[in-house]
């Protein structure tokens, strides 16, 4: 597997053109979450195994991506690509092996972790009664983003137009914008993107690789699920089939 070096750092927090300035109580908080977190972040996983429901998914399954790193989930549908994820997320405990940031075991600090971690699943949420800006300004208060940050998100993904427009009345399309608009706003040092793609037009998919691209320079890592192709230079590929669980032994079998 490929491993991607960095080649340029996000500047600390509050510390910007190089001279030394007072924090207000605001970039303190930001800080104190995520400055640890962003910093030369490597995220491995070694000797991971899954089991949904009562069937094994993957087993000794391992990686390990740098900072700047991106890795792509490849496999048939049932392979488990959305299963690794939610591992790698904290969403669904591993059966077997250990995830770990910089050498610590994310078990130590699940807490930390989450934190760190920006996830995009298959299902774009959202409330239908509140309007666009609404929607990304509530989830994104919670994770310590202002309104310029919201306004620039929705900027970036083209939906400043429709700021002010009730959230059910958006297209498949628009909706996945919002949610990626949900992953600008986060600045979380590890992006987990399931199937990001799915419904947005060429323009969009380019502007998904570009926020990709940029995420990255900054030292950012990301593991992106998807059965199309996208624009991901360098990145590493790891086919989730490769992994398949151990058969029962015939003997066991009766
Ligand atoms: N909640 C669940 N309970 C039980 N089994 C599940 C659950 N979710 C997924 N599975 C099973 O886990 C296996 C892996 O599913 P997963 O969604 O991770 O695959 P995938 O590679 O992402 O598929 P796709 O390409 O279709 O999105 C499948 O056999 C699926 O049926």
């Amino acid at each position: 597997m490929r491993q991607v070096r960095l080649r340029r750092r996000r500047p600390a927090l509050g510390q910007g053109g190089g001279c030394a300035t007072a924090l207000t109580a605001r970039e303190k908080r930001e800080r104190d979450i995520l400055a640890p977190l962003a910093s030369n972040g490597a995220f491995e996983g070694r000797g991971l195994g899954c089991i949904r429901g009562e069937r094994p998914v993957f087993a000794a399954l391992d990686f390990r991506l740098e900072p700047g790193g991106a890795l792509v989930l490849t496999g048939p549908n049932g392979s488990g690509k959305s299963s690794l994820l939610r591992v790698m997320a904290g969403l669904l405990p591993a059966a077997a092996g250990t995830l770990a940031w910089n050498g610590t075991p994310v078990d130590d600090a699940p807490e930390l972790h989450r934190q760190r971690v920006h996830y995009l699943g298959h299902h774009d949420a959202l409330k239908p009664v509140l309007t666009v800006a609404e929607n990304l300004g509530f989830w994104a208060s919670l994770r310590g983003a202002n309104d310029d940050g919201v306004a620039a998100a929705l900027a970036r993904v083209g939906l400043d137009h429709l700021a002010e427009t009730p959230g059910h009345l958006l297209s498949a399309g628009q909706r996945r914008r919002l949610s990626l608009a949900r992953v600008l706003a986060a600045q979380a040092p590890l992006w987990l993107l399931d199937e990001p793609s799915v419904g947005l037009d060429a323009a969009s998919v380019r502007t998904l690789a570009e926020v990709i691209a940029e995420h990255r320079a900054n030292g950012g890592l990301v593991v992106v699920a998807t059965h199309q192709a996208l624009d991901l230079p360098d990145a590493a590929c790891l086919a989730v089939d490769d992994y398949p669980p151990a058969r029962p032994d015939p003997e066991d079998v009766w």
